[in-house]
Formats: C-alpha cells, sequence, structure tokens
C-alpha cells in the first residue's frame, strides 16, 4: 500500500492563459508566483509553491499530485504501482522543475485520471501574497470524476491509504488521508475530469463576501451558498475560465478519532444530502482530462 501524505497541486491546460491567471488572483484571490517559465503559471494558496498551474495549449486537467513521504517511498510507490499493472513514467528534471518538486512519477488510475505522485514538493518562505482578500487560507481538497465510485474508492482505499469518510450514496464518495474529512473525492461522472478544486477560507463571513464579489464580477456560481452535511463545510462552488471549478468552504471536519469513525451513507435522492439548507443543486463542471494523444509532451505514454 503507497501512503499518500497530502495533495500537492492540480496541473490545467489553459486555452488562454493571462485570463485563467487574472481570475485565480483577481476573483479567486491566489497569489500568481511568477516563476519565470514562458508558458507556464503557478498559482499560490499556501505555504506550498503553488497548487494550481496553468499550461498554455488546450483546456483540460493534466494531472491531479499527491505527495509521498520521501524518495524511497516514491521508488516503492513505483514498483507498486507496475506490480498492479499500470504503466508508470517518472518524470524528467525539467518537468519536476516545472512543478517545483524534486522528483515525480505519473500513472493513470483505472478511470483515466493523470495522477501524479511527488517529493520535495517546494515551500515558500515568505506570506502568501494573496491577489484579493478572499480569505484563503490553504489548498483544501480536489475531487475527480470516475464512472464508477465505489471502484474508484476501491482503488484508492486499496492501493493507497486513503480511507472513506462519507459516502453520497452511488454519486460520491469524500475519502481522508489525514485528519482533514477529505482531501481527495471523487463525484460520478462518465468520463474522467476535474470536478474542482477547493480552498478553505478563514471565516463563514469570507464564503459570503466571495460570494458578493463573484456576482459582482458576474461569474457564474453553480451551486450555494450551502452546507455539506458531510464535512460540515459551508461551500461555494463557481464557475471559472477554462471549465475550471472552484470551491470556498468553511469549516471542514477533522476526524481526530480515526478508529472511532464510520462512513455514513447518504441518500443523494434526499434534498438536503449535499446542501442541508435545500439551495437548488446542480453538479459542478468538471473539467475533462485531456486526452493522452495531447499529453505527448507532458504524457506518461511512450
Ligand atoms: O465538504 C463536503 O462535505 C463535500 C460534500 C459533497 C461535495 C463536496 O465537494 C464537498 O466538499
Ligand atoms: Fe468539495
Amino acid at each position: 500500500m503507497i501512503e499518500l501524505v497530502d495533495i500537492a497541486y492540480v496541473r490545467s491546460g489553459a486555452a488562454d492563459l493571462a485570463g485563467a491567471v487574472r481570475f485565480a488572483t483577481e476573483v479567486v484571490g491566489l497569489e500568481h508566483v511568477d516563476g519565470g517559465e514562458p508558458g507556464v503559471a503557478h498559482l499560490r494558496a499556501d505555504g506550498r509553491h503553488h497548487c494550481l498551474a496553468f499550461v498554455e495549449g488546450a483546456s483540460g486537467v493534466i494531472a491531479s499530485a499527491f505527495t509521498v513521504a520521501d524518495p524511497g517511498a516514491l521508488a516503492l510507490a513505483e514498483t507498486e504501482l507496475e506490480t498492479r499493472g499500470f504503466a508508470v513514467r517518472r518524470g524528467d528534471p525539467d518537468e519536476a522543475r516545472s512543478r517545483r518538486v524534486g522528483e515525480f512519477v505519473a500513472f493513470d488510475d483505472p478511470f483515466g485520471n493523470r495522477i501524479e505522485l511527488v517529493v520535495g514538493q517546494q515551500t515558500l518562505a515568505r506570506p502568501v501574497r494573496y491577489g484579493r482578500g478572499a480569505g484563503i487560507t490553504e489548498f483544501g481538497h480536489l475531487c475527480l470524476d470516475a464512472p464508477d465510485v465505489a471502484e474508484a474508492h476501491r482503488f484508492w482505499s486499496t492501493t493507497f491509504n486513503a480511507r472513506a469518510s462519507d459516502w453520497i450514496g452511488d454519486a460520491a464518495c469524500l475519502m481522508r488521508i489525514d485528519e482533514v474529512h477529505h482531501k481527495l473525492a471523487v463525484f460520478r461522472g462518465d468520463r474522467p475530469g476535474l470536478c474542482h478544486v477547493n480552498f478553505q477560507v478563514a471565516e463563514l463571513d469570507d464564503v459570503f463576501r466571495n460570494w458578493h464579489h463573484l456576482q459582482e464580477h458576474d461569474v457564474v456560481i453553480e451551486m450555494g451558498p450551502g452546507r455539506h452535511p458531510q464535512s460540515g463545510a459551508v461551500f461555494l462552488y463557481f464557475l471559472g475560465p477554462e471549465g475550471l471549478t472552484y470551491e470556498y468552504s468553511y469549516g471542514v471536519r477533522r476526524i481526530t478519532d480515526e478508529a472511532a469513525w464510520r462512513p455514513r451513507y447518504f441518500d443523494p435522492a434526499e434534498r438536503g444530502s449535499i446542501d442541508m439548507w435545500l439551495g437548488p443543486t446542480q453538479k459542478p463542471v468538471t473539467q475533462p482530462q485531456i486526452s493522452s494523444p495531447q499529453l505527448v509532451p507532458e504524457g506518461i505514454h511512450p
């Protein structure tokens, strides 16, 4: 079993790189860390050098990354994935540099989501220069799509150390890799892709201030403000450029008594199973996984 220590970043293709960066900084509130790398923009939310990278090119998610403990753990992970029949590719030094990691490997999950396992993700010592006072405190979680959520849970909980914290029937599984209620979620969707990236905010008020700010800037609100009964977080989903859905949330549950926690099974047909405030619900837009032919420069295919 491979131990995931944390989420690291999402890498996403942007047809309009400047527009994606403008939205991520001025609307979402992230910092643009200028890495002097043409065609790549790094966005920062917390101590990590970045948790979101836009790469100029076709829109779509390129990869979602998780941290493992150290190079030894990464080498073991590589072997373990190969033993389980996955094609694994080691990133080359230029690719690792662009990701601000020491080393990484890439593979596709059983549903076609490109996953990267990394070690040595850079931390920046200086405080985050948030693009706007949205109240962001950290990169909270990422959510992938898969056609079979139970199968996705089986994959993440047997190959990796992910544990189900809660289920929304066969529509979603929320999984933890540390005390946070979930750092990884899988939503049911026909095709692989990134359902959303989540940023935690400091106060309840931030969610509502951000809601007004988004409305003033004509941003498409996909769902919320509402409260998820699973993590207990107050949330707001909204659609950014390039088909990327962002979520702000406040007040995510921490599971401190690991042995005592039992996952709950919410009924997706119950009104309120995703929003206790019974707001209008719709599945957030998924940013499709970039298909492998377009991935050649970035991809794992020889
Ligand atoms: O925070 C949650 O509990 C949650 C529940 C359903 C869907 C989500 O995206 C969530 O973040
Ligand atoms: Fe979420």
